[in-house]
């Protein structure tokens, strides 16, 4: 009798087990939510519209495809055209020269509010409750992620500021790539950097709208990355486009760092539309996708890998200034390594990381890799993917972490601590579809090719 086997779901859009799948199709015709064009998930039991903002639990729009269909539901959706926020650029703008020109110690911004004013010439009454920060420089006005309160809803917006050191390093990669422009995609540090320097042309697109104090209309967009939409419609529209046309001559890179738990399938959609528009926009038909700099965790880089084949991961551990998580997991006085790494379809040889001793070149790869890593002769790669040192499985046919043993009533390598055979461990990853939680013999994705052969058959 066959072992019964436990499959450990968990009930996160992290895509480790979860059978949800986004399905990428254009979501214009799609219904509305205060976030914009909704997603259409698909899962066993059918498939329904929801919000399109990683996560978002607080946006309760959920309609079945089959409901889409009838008219009362659609007319019942219309209201979101005018409920979808806006913001006026123009406004704000006129507002942060008229605080700009006066003395430091004037300036003021509520964080309840997100309204920056005048001390001398409130625009309205404060509440004494509300969050102040005053004075403000104008070193502090140039670059607002120094200062201004990180919303860390985790499931949200959770923001985690890249250190100075990882600001570096981002511009090194783009001068190594002869790159002057930068869409900048929830990445405010690197648009702030950007805009300080005179050798870089940026724009900002962020869901984050409190950038909009601080920026001209030309500079911040505030936009969904997950359904490519801009709040602002057409203006918008006509900045970006704008911004494409002037970097025709210089490099243009999209440098974006998602909320962590953000899904792979409408991001990757998300950059292939950018790039259809830029290639419209420059007259360049026969690009391929535009140059991109994608900070996101290790474990992604199958489903990256799967949907845009072009990108590759880099070794590179990015660091934040902010990641509560990872400064608590540094507690127990093991080293911390961060898990975000950057997804890139620039060549990895331009990755520099020659002052940093924490990375090597590796001579065979030719790229910089962790000091930690390894080479495998076997695998003819440097194989390590969470910063520790890998080991080969000759069974197996690959180099697995150096804590997993292989099992032979498994057959396959499995976590050492703890491990029960016949139980699938969240942590394990398939070795046909690289995905947590299941085996190769269970496989999705095969038992779906599998079906179309033996109805083809
Ligand atoms: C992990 S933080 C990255 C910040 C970056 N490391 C930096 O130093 O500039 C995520 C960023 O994405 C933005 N964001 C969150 N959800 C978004 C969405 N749906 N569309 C666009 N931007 C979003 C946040 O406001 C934040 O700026
Ligand atoms: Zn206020
Ligand atoms: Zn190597
Ligand atoms: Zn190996
Ligand atoms: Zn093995
Ligand atoms: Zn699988």
């Amino acid at each position: 009798m066959p072992r019964k086997r436990k499959l450990e779901t968990k009930d996160s859009n992290t895509q480790k087990s979860l059978p949800v799948e986004v399905v990428i199709e254009d979501v214009t015709t799609h219904p509305l939510c205060l976030h914009g064009p909704t997603l259409l998930f698909s899962t066993e039991k059918g498939r329904y519209f929801a919000c399109a903002s990683c996560r978002n639990k607080e946006c309760t729009v959920h309609i079945d495809e089959e409901d889409w269909k009838k008219e009362s539901v659609r007319k019942r959706n219309e209201k979101y055209y005018s409920l979808i926020p806006k913001i006026d650029k123009a406004a704000a703008w006129s507002n942060f020269v008229e605080v700009k020109a006066r003395h430091y110690v004037d300036r003021a911004f509520c964080s309840t509010c997100e309204d920056l004013y005048l001390v001398s010439k409130p625009s309205k009454k404060h509440a004494k409750e509300h969050r102040i920060i005053t004075p403000l420089t104008d070193e502090q006005l140039a670059r607002p992620t120094t200062w201004l309160p990180m919303l860390e809803n985790d499931s949200v917006e959770a923001q985690y500021m890249f250190t100075k050191k990882s600001v570096t390093t981002v511009f090194g990669i783009l001068k190594n790539n002869n790159i002057s422009n930068i869409l900048c995609i929830g990445t405010p540090s690197i648009h702030e950097e950007a805009e300080s320097r005179s050798d870089f042309n940026s724009i900002l697109m962020d869901y984050d709208k409190r950038h909009c104090n601080f920026y001209p209309p030309n500079k911040f967009i505030w936009y969904n990355m997950f359904n490519n939409y801009m709040f602002n419609g057409n203006e918008d529209e006509k900045v970006l486009k704008k911004f494409f046309k002037k970097s025709k001559e210089g490099g243009i890179c999209i440098v974006m760092d998602p909320p962590f738990g953000g899904r792979v399938e409408p991001l990757v959609q998300t950059l292939k539309e950018l790039t259809e528009t830029y290639k419209n926009v420059c007259d360049k038909p026969d690009e391929g996708l535009l140059s991109v700099l994608w900070a996101f965790p290790y474990f992604s880089e199958p489903y990256i890998t799967n949907m845009a084949p072009e990108i590759k991961m880099h070794d590179y551990q990015i660091e934040y200034t902010n990641h509560k998580k990872f400064i608590n997991k540094m507690k127990d006085g093991r080293k911390f390594v961060s898990p975000i790494r950057f997804f890139t379809n620039m060549p990895l040889r331009t990755i520099d990381l020659s002052n940093d001793s924490n990375y090597k070149m590796c001579n065979k790869c030719k790229f910089y890799v962790a000091s930690s890593n390894n080479h495998c002769h076997k695998c003819g790669s440097c194989t390590s993917k969470n910063g520790m040192t890998y080991k080969h499985c000759d069974v197996c046919k690959r180099c697995v972490k150096p804590t997993f043993l292989h099992c032979k009533e498994c057959e396959m390598c499995c976590q050492e601590r703890n491990h029960v055979c016949g139980v699938v461990v969240e942590s394990q990853s398939c070795f046909n579809c690289k995905q947590k939680g299941h085996k190769q013999s269970d496989c999705p994705q095969l038992q779906v090719q599998n079906k179309k052969k033996r109805k083809s058959a």
